[in-house]
């Protein structure tokens, strides 16, 4: 049999690569490396972080600004020690099919960089480095403040001395940093270098597709404070039959919810938002009261899921006409392709533009479908493949996800519109069914 990919392209037992983080401390490392593993798992290309810190904690695990200072040679020793501890485990992680691993650490000196590229290369595993830079007082400010000072690293300690330590802990690293290639002896490295979070970048010797679609992604991150918003299409005619798919008009109650989401909206923000919808009328009407300053865009990328020859039909009408289809669904819900139709993943592979269209805009309200709600859900808040298909996502509901140092905050608004329910649980035919409590929304 010829080999597969995983369907985005890549074989992974032939590729793997570390990604090495440079920065000072609080330039949004951590930030850019938990995204980047998010969206690869995302995905389906296994991704994990290695965060040296958390090596160092074992055996310094409240330690002051001078443990850091390069003349310590106690601390010089210990954490060149949680270094290759962590390297260790990111190695045994490749043997069990890693593709990607994230070494998320300062790595600021030439020789640290040196020492990580030989050690890694020495394993057959190919290194980008990722360097943060950044310049900007307030945005270093926003980050000391937002994540030092909830570090375990400080866990119990007056905030105020926690950030002036961490200050006097970043003083010792600049005493002894170097951006990378800074003396031209570094050309021979893999490296991209974002600069005051996406203003500038410099891109050095990328070498292949999966290098170059992380660089791509990371290109396209901001730090800018902005909400997404994710709604349903107020109920439609279909819905309330119990059928999917389908291009149906809204039903009255659907309709309500298109004239109350203005409101739902002012509620949960005070500056415009740019509107994106599918090519399907219910989204497009649900749109349509909103402010006419909020500019509009339709994607055909967002549209449902297409059930293919099951379109309209009822779940009873599908286990009825294709038994067999109906259990494996059920059994491998996110794989599972709709005969002429797509299956959960093909939708991920399709929402793929969106995420990076999403990653380099402001505030965005998507108005879309239960299933394509589910998989952006699931890249924001890190549901599983198993998981993320069987999320409840309630009609005439406007969820607002902000992006947060480490995850990603929920607020909930519900508009007081009754819609039928069209959530199925698993070898369920109902057409329609309370979600049982776990997980959602
Ligand atoms: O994957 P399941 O749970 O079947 O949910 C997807 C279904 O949700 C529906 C409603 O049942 O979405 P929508 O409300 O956008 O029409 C169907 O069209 C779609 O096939």
């Amino acid at each position: 049999m010829a080999p597969r990919t995983n369907g985005v392209g890549i074989r992974p037992e032939e590729t793997r690569i570390c990604v090495v983080m440079v920065g000072l401390p609080a330039r949004g490392k951590s930030y850019i490396a938990q995204k980047a593993q998010r969206y690869l798992k995302w995905l389906s290309i296994p991704a994990a972080t290695f965060n040296v810190g958390n090596y160092r904690r074992n055996d310094a695990p409240h330690p002051s600004a001078d443990f850091f200072d390069t003349n310590n040679a106690e601390g010089e020793r210990k954490r060149r020690a949680a270094a290759e501890a962590a390297v260790a485990d990111m190695m045994k992680w490749f043997k069990s099919g890693g593709v990607v691993g994230i070494l998320d650490a300062t790595n600021s000196t030439k020789e640290r960089r040196k020492w990580v590229l030989d050690r890694i290369n020495q394993e057959g595993v190919d290194v980008i480095f990722v360097e943060s830079k950044c310049d900007e007082e307030e945005l270093i400010m926003a980050n000391i403040r937002d994540v030092k000072t909830t570090s375990p690293d400080y866990q119990g300690q007056d905030p105020e001395q926690a950030a002036l330590d961490f200050r006097n802990r970043i003083r010792n690293y600049e005493k002894v940093y170097k951006t990378i290639n800074a003396d031209g002896d570094e050309d021979h490295l893999t490296y991209l270098k974002i600069m005051n979070v996406g203003r500038q970048v410099i891109i050095n010797r990328i070498q292949d597709y999966l290098q170059s679609r992380i660089v791509y992604y990371l290109m396209n991150l901001h730090i800018r404070p902005r909400s997404v918003w994710l709604s349903r299409h107020g109920e439609s005619m279909l819905n309330l039959e119990g059928r999917i798919g389908g291009d149906a008009d809204l039903s009255h109650r659907g309709e309500e919810y298109a004239l109350k989401l203005p409101e739902l909206v002012l509620e949960s923000s005070d500056r415009p938002l740019t509107v994106w919808t599918s090519t399907l009328k219910r989204t497009i009407a649900t749109a349509r009261h909103l402010p006419k300053h909020y500019n509009q865009l339709q994607w055909k990328a967002l549209d449902e899921l297409d059930a293919g020859v099951c379109d309209g039909m009822t779940y009873q009408e599908i286990a009825d006409m294709y038994p067999e289809d109906f259990q494996a669904r059920d059994e491998d819900k996110y794989n599972y392709r709709y005969r002429g139709g797509e299956s959960y993943r093909d939708v991920v592979i399709r929402l793929e533009p969106i995420i990076m269209e999403l990653e380099r805009s402001e505030d965005i309200l998507i108005i879309s479908h239960q299933a394509v709600i589910r998989c952006i859900y699931a890249y924001f808040m890190q549901k599983t493949q198993e998981e993320s298909p069987w999320v409840p996502v309630p009609l005439h509901t406007l969820m607002k996800l902000t992006p947060r140092a480490y995850g990603t905050e929920v607020q909930i608004y519900k508009a007081e519109v009754k819609a039928v329910s069209t959530w199925r649980g698993k070898g369920s035919t109902a057409k329609h069914e309370d979600p049982k409590p776990e997980g959602g929304v």
